[in-house]
């Protein structure tokens, strides 16, 4: 039988907190995992409260949606290399608070990402996600056509190369080569379309000149330039958001295909010590690109029913 969750979408665009769950058991329970599964393709990112459960039961949790990540410049949790440890914030102010999709420098970037709280001040440090599905279809109409068929390259350096000497980011470049994805992305469960360009990770079209093929000169970059800046606006508008206040035991699950998320930096030097476990997804296919659109679900619009 289909398991019913308990569902209380938290904004008009996406965002919704899921009641009665206890994620430390929830991984020995298929039915519950594909409800979950469920209400994150509808609602985009899913929050749990009160979530006490070991650093071990957030990862089989998380390992039940697929493979996890071992980042390669995160910090890791001692015990569990899958486990991101975010605490930058007590040092020196964190640099999340940046739209951002994770890892779209990966050929196969993130399908979500769980993130729990386990110390933050108590007030400030909240997270802000946008829906991204939302954010392409609001675009103009003469944008869209503009944008498909359109690509642009991903580059891990972009937003973790600021720290390093010109040596060591050139390395991170040999290592982690960047990435081509498609502008409009098609979700690959849902089949939505996506704008698929992030400020935190994207660095240029890579095919703009072709598209564009009767603008001329310098124009070339300044017209893809704007249009860069233009898309990257849009994670930015309020009406496309939910904004997060956390507490300790909050968890956040995103769907990263069809978000993007930025970490208020308001509260340094306050603590704010973060759990992330991340989960690998596949290519990213483009609307041109070839392969069967999956089957579309239920309709996503997720606000207008209480219970999914
Ligand atoms: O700390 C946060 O709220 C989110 C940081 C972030 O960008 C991430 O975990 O992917
Ligand atoms: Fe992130």
């Amino acid at each position: 039988m289909p398991r019913t969750l308990s569902v209380e979408p938290v904004s008009p665009a996406l965002g919704a907190e899921i009641h009665g769950v206890d994620l430390e058991t929830a991984a020995a329970d298929p039915a519950l995992i594909a409800a979950i599964r469920q209400a994150l393709l509808r609602h985009k990112v899913i929050f749990f409260r009160d979530q006490d459960i070991s650093a071990a039961a957030q990862v089989a949790f998380a390992r039940s949606f697929g493979e996890l990540e071992v980042h390669p410049v995160l910090r890791r949790h001692p015990e569990h290399a899958e486990l991101v440890v975010l605490d930058r914030g007590s040092h020196r102010p964190a640099n999340e608070n940046i739209f951002h999709a994770d890892t779209t420098w990966r050929e196969r970037p993130s399908m979500a990402s769980i993130l729990r709280c386990v110390e933050c001040p108590p007030v400030g440090g909240d997270t802000i996600w946008s829906n991204m599905v939302l954010a392409y279809e609001r675009l103009p109409d003469r944008v869209k056509a503009m944008c498909e068929g359109l690509y642009a390259m991903h580059d891990i350096a972009h937003s973790f190369g600021g720290d390093y000497s010109p040596e060591k980011r050139r390395q991170l470049g040999r290592e982690f080569p960047r990435q081509e994805h498609p502008v409009v992305a098609i979700h690959s469960e849902t089949g939505e379309k996506i704008l698929f360009v992030n400020q935190g990770f994207t660095t240029h079209f890579s095919n703009y000149t072709q598209k564009r093929e009767r603008s001329i000169g310098a124009d070339f970059a300044l017209e893809a330039n704007r249009l860069m800046d233009y898309l990257f606006a849009q994670a930015a508008q309020p009406e496309f958001q939910v904004r997060l206040r956390w507490k300790p035991n909050t968890i956040a699950f995103w769907d990263n295909r069809a978000t993007q998320h930025y970490a208020v930096q308001d509260y340094y030097p306050a603590v704010r010590r973060m759990l992330r476990a991340t989960v690998i997804g596949g290519t990213v296919r483009g609307v041109g690109d070839a392969e069967a659109a999956p089957a579309a679900l239920a309709p996503s619009r997720h606000a207008v029913e209480a219970v999914a």
